[in-house]
C-alpha cells in the first residue's frame, strides 16, 4: 500500500464511523451518568425494538424474549450478528495468540443459555466449520437432540430446564473446526426417584408415554400405564404437556439412529426403570421382605433380562463382614427401597452418560465433509434428520475419508461453555448446593477477570486509574462451600465416613465451624441452614444431604448384572467396569460397594478407579475442579443472559425481574470499569505487531526498520499518528491510554476505535489485493482469449473488448 492508500483508509475510517455507529449498541457508548435507570431504560427499549443482545464493551447482555420474533429481518440479521462478531472475534484471537478460547453463558434458570449456546454453536459452525449443512454439524445436533431429552425437565422457572451442565469443546486445527467434544455435568440424577410437586421428571419420560403406538407398549409393558399410576411420574404434577410432544419424540428416536443406537436398548431401560417406581419392600410375617407390585418386579425382569428370584435377591440381600468372616443378611425394608432407588439412578445416568459417550465417539463429530445433505437450519429439524439418516447409509464412502482426518497439531479449541444457573427451588438439597457451588465458581472467575485482573494490574504497573467499582467478592462463599478443610463439603465427607453418620452432628459441625463466617446463617428449623449466594439467600434443608452423598452399589446387586445372570448386553454392559473389578477377585460378593454414577473422566469412560472420590459431593467436586481448570488456561468471553420475567411469556419485560438479574450479574459494575477503567492492556510488542499497519508506509519503513528503536517508543509513534487520525474524525479526542511497565493499557472505546481503524485499513488492503490478482489473471488469460474470439466474434466487436483489457 502507498501513502494514497492510507490516506483513502483514514477518511473512509472517518466516514464509516459516523455514518454506521449506533452510540447504543454498546452501553458503553451511553452519555453519563451510567446509573441503573439508564442501562435498565435502554435495555428495555431495545427489547422492544427486537433487539435482545446488547455489549457492555466485551461482555455481553442477553436478554431472553421468550419465542417473540423480532419486528423486522433487518433485525434479525442485527441480533444474529451480534453472536456473529462475538464468534469471530474469539476465532481471530485464536489465531492471532494460539490460546485457546472459551465463551462463558451465565444466567437464571430459563435466561436463554441452552438456546444462546446453541445459536453460538451454530454460528461457529457457520464461521468455522463449513456451515450448518455438513454431516458434522447434523451429527453434533442429533446428538444434542438426544442428550437434551435426557438432561432436560420441566421445572417450576423453566418447561425445558437443562438438569445438565454442558462444555462444548471444539478442537480447532488450521483455522477450522477439528471436532467438537461434549462434556456432560450432572447436576440432578436423583431426579428420576425424587421428583416431586412443579418440578417433574425427566422430559423423555413424557415424551415416551405419550408418543409410543399401542404395538411398542405391549413390547415395553407399558401398556394400561400412565403417568398417573406411574409412581416415579405421579408425585409431580403433570401440568400442561407440550402440545409437539409427539414430534419431539419423533425426532428423539431418529436422532437416536443418527448415532447408531438401537432405540430397544433406550426403551427397555426406560420402562424398567418407570415400572420399578411400582415395586416396594415391605415387612411380611417372617424374615423375607413382601414385595408390593410383584407384576411389575416381574415386567422388570423381563425388559433387563434378569430372573425375578435373582432381582428380588439383588435387592433384598446383602454380603457382610465381620471379623474376617462374609456372611449374607437380609436387609430391612428402607434399605431395600434405598437399594431399589439407587440402582434406578444409576440406570438412568449411565444410560446418559453411555449417549454422551457414544455421540463422542462417533467418528462424524470431527470435522471432515462439508458436503452439503439438506437445507434444514434447525437443531432439532426432522428434515435434517431424515436426510442426514439416508446420508448415513449412502455415504459410507465418504465416512472412510473422516477416518483418515490428521489429526490437530494443537490442542487449541473454542468452548462454549452452558452451565446451571443459580438455583433456589425452595426445598434446597445437596443437588442445589453443588449447582450453586458451580455458580458461585463461575462468578468467582468472572470477578477475577474482569475486575480483580483489571485492578491489580493497573495497581502493579502503576497506572492512574478512575476506577471507583465496588463488586461483590465471593471467593470466601467459594471456600465456605468447598474449601478442603472447612468448606461444608468436606465437613459432609468426614461425617459420611463415621461409624454412625448422623445429621445432627454434621449440622452443629457445620455450626461451630462457620458461626462466625460472613455468608453463612443458622436457620431457626433444625436441619436448615442459610447461605448468602451472590445472587440471593438460599435456606437448604441438610435433611438428606448425609443420605444423597452416601448412595452406593452394593456388590450383591451388580452380581445380578454379569453376563451368566443377565441377558440384556446393554445393561450388562453400563455395569462391566465394577463387574470385571468383582471377577478379578474370586468372589463375585464380598461386602464391597460402588459409587452409583460412573466416573467420568473428561469425556471419556472410566466406569470405576480405586482413586476417584466415591461420593456424590466429591465427585461433583473433583469434576467442578476439572472443569476449572480447563477454564483458567483459555481466554473467556462472557455472555450475561437475562430472562425477561419470571412467567416466560412473550413480550413481556418485567424492570424488577431484570433489575434483579442485572445486579446478580454485576452488569452496572461491569459497565463503570468498562467505561472508566483499562480492560484491555497488551504487551507492548504485541500491541505494535498488531496495530503497526496504521503507520503510514513511508514513516513505517523508517520507523519499524530501525533496530534501536524501543517497543515503547514504536508503541508511542503508533499512537501518535493514531491520535492524529482521531483528532479529525471522532468526538473522542482525548487519550484512552495508558503506558504501563510492560504493558500498555486500552480503554474500551480506544481500544475499540483502534481496532475499527484496523479492520478499515486491512479491508481496503485485501481488496486492493483481490483487484490486482483479478487483473492479472484476467490479463495472463487474455492473449488466448483474444485468438479465440478472433475467430468467433466481428472485427468492431472485438475492438471494443480490446480497448477494455488495455484500459484495465
Ligand atoms: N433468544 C430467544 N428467543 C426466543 N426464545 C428463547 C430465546 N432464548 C431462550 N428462549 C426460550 O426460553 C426458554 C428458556 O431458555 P433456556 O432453556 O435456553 O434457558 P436456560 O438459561 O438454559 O435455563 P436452564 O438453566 O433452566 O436450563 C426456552 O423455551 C427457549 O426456547
Amino acid at each position: 500500500m502507498d501513502d494514497s492508500d492510507d490516506e483513502e483508509a483514514r477518511g473512509r475510517f472517518c466516514e464509516y464511523h459516523a455514518a454506521s455507529k449506533d452510540p447504543v449498541d454498546d452501553l458503553v457508548m451511553l452519555p453519563g451518568p451510567l446509573t441503573e435507570h439508564v442501562v435498565l431504560q435502554t435495555l428495555q427499549s431495545h427489547f422492544f425494538n427486537g433487539k435482545f443482545q446488547t455489549r457492555v464493551g466485551s461482555v455481553l447482555v442477553s436478554l431472553n424474549p421468550f419465542g417473540s420474533p423480532p419486528p423486522n429481518r433487518a433485525l434479525q440479521t442485527g441480533m444474529k450478528d451480534m453472536f456473529t462478531s462475538l464468534v469471530r472475534n474469539v476465532r481471530n484471537i485464536l489465531l492471532d495468540t494460539s490460546v485457546s478460547q472459551v465463551v462463558i453463558l451465565n444466567g437464571v434458570s430459563g435466561s436463554g443459555k441452552t438456546h444462546n449456546s446453541h445459536v453460538l454453536l451454530r454460528t461457529l459452525f457457520g464461521d468455522a466449520g463449513g456451515g450448518c449443512q455438513t454431516d458434522s454439524f447434523k451429527y453434533l445436533s442429533a446428538a444434542l437432540t438426544v442428550i437434551q431429552a435426557f438432561g432436560s425437565a420441566a421445572t417450576a422457572n423453566n418447561p425445558d430446564s437443562s438438569r445438565l451442565g454442558y462444555f462444548f469443546e471444539n478442537v480447532i486445527s488450521e483455522g477450522a473446526i477439528y471436532r467438537t467434544k461434549i462434556h456432560c455435568y450432572l447436576s440432578d440424577p436423583y431426579r428420576v426417584c425424587r421428583s416431586r410437586g412443579r418440578d417433574r421428571n425427566f422430559n423423555i419420560f413424557y415424551q415416551m408415554l405419550f408418543s409410543l403406538t399401542p404395538e411398542e407398549r405391549a413390547k415395553y409393558h407399558m401398556t394400561g400405564y400412565h403417568t398417573k399410576n406411574l409412581a416415579y411420574l405421579s408425585a409431580c404434577e403433570a401440568g400442561t404437556i407440550d402440545e409437539n410432544i409427539r414430534t419431539r419424540f419423533a425426532t428423539w428416536k431418529a436422532c437416536l439412529g443418527v448415532l447408531g443406537v438401537p432405540l430397544s436398548d433406550i426403551l427397555r431401560i426406560l420402562s424398567a426403570i418407570l415400572l420399578l417406581g411400582n415395586v416396594t419392600f415391605v415387612h411380611g410375617d417372617g424374615l423375607d421382605l413382601v414385595v408390593q407390585g410383584e407384576k411389575e418386579l416381574a415386567l422388570v425382569g423381563s425388559l433387563l433380562g434378569i430372573s425375578v428370584t435373582s432381582l428380588y435377591k439383588g435387592f433384598t440381600q446383602r454380603t457382610k463382614r465381620m471379623g474376617g468372616h462374609v456372611f449374607k443378611a437380609c436387609c430391612d425394608q428402607d434399605s431395600a427401597n434405598y437399594t431399589k432407588d439407587n440402582l434406578v439412578t444409576a440406570l438412568y445416568c449411565r444410560t446418559l452418560l453411555a449417549l454422551v459417550k457414544r455421540a463422542n465417539s462417533t467418528r462424524s463429530l470431527k470435522m471432515a465433509s462439508t458436503a452439503s445433505t439438506s437445507s434444514g437450519e434447525s437443531f432439532i429439524s426432522e428434515t435434517n434428520v431424515k436426510n442426514l439418516l439416508s446420508a448415513k447409509s449412502s455415504t459410507q464412502g465418504s465416512r472412510t475419508s473422516i477416518n483418515h482426518v490428521l489429526a490437530p497439531k494443537s490442542s487449541e479449541f473454542i468452548g462454549v461453555l452452558d452451565m446451571f444457573g443459580f438455583e433456589n427451588i425452595g426445598d434446597n438439597g445437596l443437588g442445589q448446593l453443588c449447582i450453586n457451588l458451580c455458580a458461585e465458581a463461575l462468578q468467582h472467575l468472572y470477578n477475577t477477570h474482569v475486575f480483580k485482573a483489571t485492578e491489580e494490574a493497573c495497581i502493579e504497573e502503576g497506572v492512574q486509574c478512575d476506577m471507583d467499582v465496588y463488586y461483590s467478592e465471593n471467593a470466601p462463599l467459594v471456600e465456605l462451600i468447598s474449601s478442603q478443610r472447612t468448606g461444608i463439603l468436606s465437613i459432609l465427607e468426614d461425617e459420611g465416613r463415621m461409624q454412625a453418620p448422623a445429621t445432627d452432628a454434621f449440622i452443629h459441625k457445620i455450626r461451630v465451624t462457620h458461626k462466625k463466617t460472613d455468608f453463612f446463617e443458622e436457620s431457626s428449623v433444625g436441619t436448615n441452614f442459610t447461605i448468602k449466594h451472590f445472587a440471593g439467600k438460599v435456606e437448604y434443608n441438610a435433611k438428606d444431604f448425609l443420605a444423597s452423598n452416601r448412595e452406593c452399589l452394593h456388590d450383591d446387586l451388580l452380581s445380578i448384572f454379569t453376563k451368566g445372570s443377565c441377558n440384556f448386553g446393554f445393561v450388562s454392559h453400563l455395569f462391566s467396569a465394577e463387574i470385571k473389578h468383582l471377577q478379578e477377585n474370586n468372589s463375585l460378593c464380598r461386602g464391597e460397594t460402588f459409587p452409583v454414577m460412573p466416573r467420568v473422566i473428561s469425556s471419556d469412560y472410566v466406569y470405576f478407579s480405586d482413586n476417584h472420590p466415591k461420593t456424590f459431593s466429591g465427585d461433583f467436586h473433583a469434576r467442578l475442579d476439572g472443569l476449572l481448570k480447563i477454564l483458567v488456561q483459555a481466554r473467556p468471553h462472557f455472555v450475561r443472559c437475562i430472562r425477561s420475567n419470571v412467567e416466560c411469556k412473550k413480550n413481556v419485560f418485567d424492570t424488577s425481574c431484570v433489575c434483579r438479574q442485572l445486579r446478580s450479574l454485576q452488569v452496572l459494575e461491569t459497565l463503570h470499569i468498562t467505561a472508566t477503567g483499562f480492560p484491555h492492556r497488551l504487551r507492548y510488542r504485541t500491541f505494535n505487531n498488531r496495530y503497526k499497519l496504521i503507520i503510514p508506509k513511508v514513516n513505517n519503513n523508517n520507523i519499524l526498520k530501525h533496530d534501536e528503536m524501543k517497543p515503547f517508543a514504536i508503541s508511542k509513534v503508533i499512537l501518535d499518528v493514531f491520535l492524529q487520525m482521531k483528532e479529525h474524525a471522532l468526538p473522542f479526542a482525548s487519550a484512552h491510554w495508558a503506558l504501563g511497565k510492560k504493558h500498555i493499557f486500552l480503554s474500551e472505546i480506544g481500544h475499540q476505535q483502534l481496532e475499527a481503524v484496523r479492520d478499515e485499513i486491512r479491508r481496503i488492503a485485501a481488496t486492493k489485493i483481490q483487484t490486482k490478482w483479478r487483473t492479472y489473471v484476467h490479463m495472463s488469460r487474455w492473449p488466448i482469449l483474444k485468438t479465440q474470439l478472433l475467430k468467433r466474434l466481428p472485427s468492431r466487436r472485438l475492438i471494443i473488448i480490446n480497448y477494455y483489457y488495455n484500459s484495465v
